[in-house]
């Protein structure tokens, strides 16, 4: 049995996996540029972000229906709680699909397809996370969140992400602003590529409660300092950090100094069917890579449901706390 775990950074569009992809152009009729899956897997070499961002869009052209995106859904949910997912807070892009023609109601319907009976045909309970791509307008985010009203009873909070570097935090200031006041929660991808100055941004500009990924705080001891004192969590994402090379291989990691360092850190897959692994897989990636003890992968563990949006059921995080702490290693 794997160690239970929530999954806090993971973009459901990123786990489309190859087959999946050809699966559903040829139901949705949509002629893809690749031969074959193994051409479209050799295709997964990245630069850095920027370059698996293109294919990651480029592939979104697949999904058209509410089916493909339950089918999508149901895909990871498997996927994750065979690796030991307890609970799923899932980012979802829908402006890369409002800009294809398919609407906020088919992508939210279909995912809520999939999530709505997630517990009780995966054991994973489950929360959307609404994205704005920082490299679209401000005004574009705006028009997102105005989309998404009828539909706020399913999403439990909003966050950023797409090409970061020349898009800071304080540019969604307003959005931020809006979303709070519809009692919606706040993350956002900051210092994944961008300086740490995002961070704080992110922090001080939009609200947010968690950081995804964050790995570049280290470069500022005073932000470290901050985000140690204020139990900021981080959601690091170990296997896309060395496919997007932030990090040139895995025993580079940050991880074991940022754990020393008292950072809320916890381990999330990004995009698993890009960067080869979902959640469990990255657990096991840091414990060889990084010679993590049980502890060490017991706090990681502990840390993403002390950092999940469980506040509505504390009585269901205190008992996937408490799988944590009489998991047995073998
Ligand atoms: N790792 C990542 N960073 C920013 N935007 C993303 N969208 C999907 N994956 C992402
Ligand atoms: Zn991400």
């Amino acid at each position: 049995m794997p160690l239970p775990k929530a999954e806090l950074h993971l973009h459901i569009e990123g786990t489309l996996e190859p087959e999946l992809a050809f699966e559903l152009a040829a139901r949705n009729g949509v002629e893809l540029p690749y031969a074959d899956t193994d051409e479209l897997r050799k295709a997964y070499q990245f630069e850095d972000l920027q370059s698996f961002l293109n294919l990651y869009y480029e592939l979104m052209a697949v999904l058209r229906t509410e089916r493909d995106f339950e089918d999508l859904a149901n895909a990871y949910l498997a996927r994750a709680a065979a690796q030991g997912v307890r609970h799923a807070e899932i980012f979802f892009d829908p402006q890369a699909h409002l800009a294809r023609g398919v609407g906020m109601g088919t992508v939210v319907d279909g995912l809520w397809r999939a999530l709505g009976s997630s517990e009780a045909n995966h054991g994973v309970s489950t929360q959307l996370i609404l994205c704005f791509l920082r490299d679209e307008s401000a005004e574009s985010a705006l028009e997102t969140l105005d989309a998404a009203k009828p539909y706020l009873d399913r999403i439990v909070g909003v966050g950023l992400d797409s090409a970061e570097v020349g898009h800071p935090p304080v540019k969604f200031r307003e959005v931020y602003e809006a979303a709070a006041a519809l009692g919606l929660r706040r993350v956002a991808h900051a210092g994944e590529e961008g300086p740490p100055e995002y961070i704080t941004q992110a922090l001080d500009v939009l609200g947010v409660e968690r950081i995804d990924h964050g790995l570049r705080c280290m470069e500022d001891p005073e932000l470290v300092s901050r985000l140690v004192r204020d139990r900021v969590p981080l959601t690091l994402c170990p296997l896309s950090n060395v496919r997007l090379r932030t990090v040139d291989v895995l025993a580079d990691h940050p991880l074991p100094a940022m754990l020393d360092a008292g950072l809320l850190c916890t381990v999330n897959s990004d995009d698993p069917a890009y960067f080869g692994g979902y959640a469990g897989d990255n657990f096991d990636a840091v414990r060889s890579a990084l010679g993590l003890g049980e502890e060490r992968l017991r706090e990681l563990a502990r840390n993403s449901f002390v950092a999940s949006f469980l506040e509505h059921d504390e009585e269901r995080r205190q008992r996937y706390l408490g799988e944590v702490e009489s998991y047995e290693f073998s």
